[in-house]
């Protein structure tokens, strides 16, 4: 057998590395910052310098149907870092359940989230300074936008911005939010919608990371006005990507504005899957961006963390 490093060797561990006496020092950081509720952990060592090297795989272009534009990379963490990836997020970050009213038609309807989430990062019209201080991006003077009130904006700590690094180079997008979901079981899901928000400007390119156990990922095109009139556009049809953990999908062109896409709930023997987390990286471009997504991924409610005892989400208090 020749020693070649084949495709297979790749995406097993690396070999154990000796426990050297400065191995067995290495203490774990964390990135701190005045509106985390905790100290978040930074990556174990040898994740964060695996993932530099990441993605595992070329991604795919799916680009066969009407306005559909995705790049699939199967696998981009291959399984075993993915696995110690999700272990990782799903106990080092903090969790909401957000509640929240719409009103439909003069209508008020009290909407739970059916999942966990959280949010972290800025829009384009603004950045952290040094000491985590929110200032405008040109001027550098402190941003006292309204916008900005309700929730604080939180910068995306190390664990999670080591990931955007890599995706930023793998695909030539820029990034300024991570938003987490964290589905618990089949129970959990999100339903048919687009991220086309008009914070985030035209065409918006969106990253979607998967981690843990396999949840299918629905698309179907947004129904098209006057349908009879347009006889000669081709027809699409919907989609299903199975997608498993370590994969990624990047959303791009026109995808979010004329498909929608939907992680449907899980029932019977399917249903305790162990649970899945989904990453995305967006860009928003204008504040309304930033208050959007604090308002539906943090909410108002308590902060919950991952007990790793009960192995449940336990309200956190300081
Ligand atoms: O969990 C997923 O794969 C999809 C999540 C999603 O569509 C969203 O957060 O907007
Ligand atoms: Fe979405």
């Amino acid at each position: 057998m020749s020693k070649k490093r084949t495709i297979d060797s790749f995406f097993q561990a690396p070999p154990k590395k000796p426990r050297t006496e400065e191995i067995a020092k290495e203490t774990i950081e964390t990135t701190t910052h005045a509106k985390y509720p905790f100290p978040i952990k930074n990556l174990p060592p040898s994740l964060a310098s695996e993932i530099v090297s990441l993605p595992a795989r070329p991604g795919s272009e799916i680009n066969d149907q009407p306005d559909l534009d995705l790049l699939y990379f199967k696998p981009y963490i291959p399984p075993y870092m993915a696995k110690e990836f999700f272990e990782f997020l799903r106990s080092e970050l903090p969790f909401y359940r957000v509640e929240y009213d719409i009103k439909r038609g003069g209508i008020s309807t009290h909407i739970k989230t059916p999942r966990w989430t959280t949010v972290f990062g800025l829009d384009e019209t603004s950045r952290f300074d040094q000491d985590g201080i929110v200032v405008d991006s040109k001027t550098g003077a402190k941003a006292t936008d309204a916008s900005y009130n309700k929730y604080p904006p939180r910068p995306i700590p190390q664990c999670l911005d080591d990931l955007r690094k890599t995706v930023e180079s793998a695909t030539g997008c820029k990034f300024n939010f991570c938003l987490v979901n964290y589905y618990a079981s089949g129970s959990d899901s999100i339903s048919y919608h687009s991220d086309d928000e008009r914070f985030l400007g035209p065409n918006p390119a969106i990253a979607s990371f998967s981690l843990g156990s396999r949840r299918d990922f629905l698309m179907k095109h947004k129904p098209i006005p006057n349908k009879e009139q347009t006889d000669d556009t081709p027809e699409s049809k919907p989609l299903k990507l199975q997608l498993a953990s370590g994969e990624m999908v990047l959303m791009r062109g026109s995808t979010q504005s004329k498909w929608l896409h939907s992680i449907p709930k899980r029932t019977g023997k399917n249903q305790d899957d162990g649970g899945r987390i989904n990453i995305t990286f967006r860009r928003a471009i204008i504040k309304e961006g930033t208050n959007n997504y604090y308002n539906y991924n943090v909410g108002s409610g308590p902060v919950y963390r991952w007990n790793t005892k009960t192995h449940e989400m336990t309200i956190w208090q300081s």
